[in-house]
C-alpha cells in the first residue's frame, strides 16, 4: 500500500471561525474516495489546501510525500476540477484543452478528443458562450484526460443533465480500470456515486465524523417499519438514529448490520427490515452529529 496523501491535525481558521478542524486522513494509491458533507462543511477548504491554493493554519499535509506549496513536483501530479473554474474570456474549448495539456504530463489528447465527441462539445465555441452544463463537461473532460495520479472532482457537474452525469460515471470507471489512479469525488449526489466509492470521508462542521470503507458502511445501518409497540421492543437497547411514528405505525433507523436472528425475529413480528442507502445513512449521521457535543463522534 502506497500513500498518496496524508494529513495530520490539518486545521484552517478564518479569523475566529474554524472551517477545517484537526483533520487527519490518508489516501492510498488507486482508490476512489468520496469526500462528503453538507454545504459549508469544509470540503472545498480541504481541497484548496491539498492543491496549494490555501495555507493551513496548523497541522501537516503531505502529498506524494512532500509539502504541496509552490511545489511543481507535487502540483503537476494533481488534477483539480472545480465547479466554479474560470477561463479567460477569449478562450475556446480547444484552448482550455491545450492549456491543460501543458500542465499535465500524462495528458492523453486522443482520449480528450474522444470525450469531446461523447459530451458533444463544440471545440471552437468560446467558453463564455457555453451553457452551464457544457461548461461542467469541459472540467470533467480535463479531469479525465489529464490522468493525473491524484484527480480531485469538487462538485464537478453543476447544470449537467442525468444522461451526461451517467456518461461521466461510466467514462471515469472505464478509464480508472485501465489507468488506475487516486480519485477524490466531492458531491451531494451521494446515491448516484455510492457504488463507485471505495472509501468515504464524511465531514461535518470542519471535522471528520466518518472515515470508513464504503463496503462496510453500506451494512452499517438498517430501517425498520411496523407496529409502533412491536417496533419499540425490537429497537430497545440498540443505537437508534431516528424514529418517526404515524398513528399505530412507526419507522426507525438503527445502527448495526442485520443478523439472521434479527431477520427471523422481525419477520415473526410483522416488522419490515430494509438496508439504508449511503445517502440516508449520511443524512442521519450529520443530523445526529448536530445534537452531539462537538468532537463526540470524531475519529
Ligand atoms: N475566505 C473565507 N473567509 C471566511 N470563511 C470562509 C472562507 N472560505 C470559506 N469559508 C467558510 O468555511 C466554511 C467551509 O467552507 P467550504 O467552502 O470549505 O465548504 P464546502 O463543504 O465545500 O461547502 P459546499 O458543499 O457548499 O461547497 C463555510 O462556513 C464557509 O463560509
Amino acid at each position: 500500500m502506497s500513500l498518496i496523501l496524508e494529513t495530520k491535525g490539518l486545521t484552517k481558521h478564518y479569523g475566529d471561525f474554524t472551517a477545517v478542524d484537526n483533520v487527519s486522513i490518508s489516501l492510498e494509491e488507486g482508490k476512489i474516495y468520496g469526500l462528503l458533507g453538507r454545504n459549508g462543511a469544509g470540503k472545498t477548504t480541504i481541497m484548496h489546501m491539498i492543491t496549494s491554493q490555501l495555507f493551513p493554519s496548523s497541522g501537516s499535509l503531505h502529498v506524494f510525500g512532500e509539502e504541496p506549496y509552490e511545489n511543481n513536483n507535487v502540483l503537476s501530479r494533481i488534477s483539480f476540477v472545480k465547479e466554479s473554474q474560470k477561463y479567460p474570456d477569449s478562450y475556446q474549448v480547444k484552448d482550455a484543452l491545450d492549456v491543460a495539456e501543458m500542465f499535465h504530463p500524462n495528458w492523453d489528447r486522443d482520449y480528450a478528443y474522444s470525450l469531446i465527441e461523447d459530451f458533444q462539445l463544440p471545440l471552437k465555441r468560446r467558453i463564455k458562450k457555453l451553457s452551464r452544463g457544457m461548461l461542467s463537461s469541459v472540467g470533467i473532460i480535463i479531469g479525465l484526460a489529464s490522468r493525473a495520479p491524484l484527480t480531485i472532482f469538487d462538485e464537478p457537474y453543476l447544470g449537467l443533465d442525468a444522461v451526461a452525469r451517467n456518461l461521466f460515471y461510466n467514462r471515469l470507471l472505464e478509464d480508472f480500470t485501465e489507468h488506475p489512479r487516486t480519485v477524490v469525488l466531492s458531491t451531494h449526489l451521494i446515491d448516484e456515486v455510492s457504488q463507485m466509492l471505495e472509501h468515504v470521508f464524511l465531514i461535518d462542521q470542519g471535522r471528520i465524523i466518518l472515515n470508513e470503507d464504503a463496503e462496510q458502511l453500506r451494512g452499517r445501518a438498517f430501517s425498520i417499519a411496523g407496529r409502533a409497540s412491536v417496533l419499540d421492543d425490537f429497537i430497545h437497547g440498540r443505537q437508534v438514529l431516528s424514529r418517526d411514528s404515524l398513528g399505530a405505525l412507526a419507522t426507525a433507523t438503527v445502527m448495526g448490520s442485520i443478523s439472521t436472528s434479527d431477520r427471523k425475529l422481525a419477520a415473526d413480528q410483522g416488522l419490515e427490515l430494509t438496508p439504508v442507502s449511503l445517502q440516508q445513512l449520511i443524512i442521519h449521521l450529520t443530523q445526529e452529529n448536530k445534537t452531539a457535543p462537538k468532537g463526540a463522534a470524531s475519529k
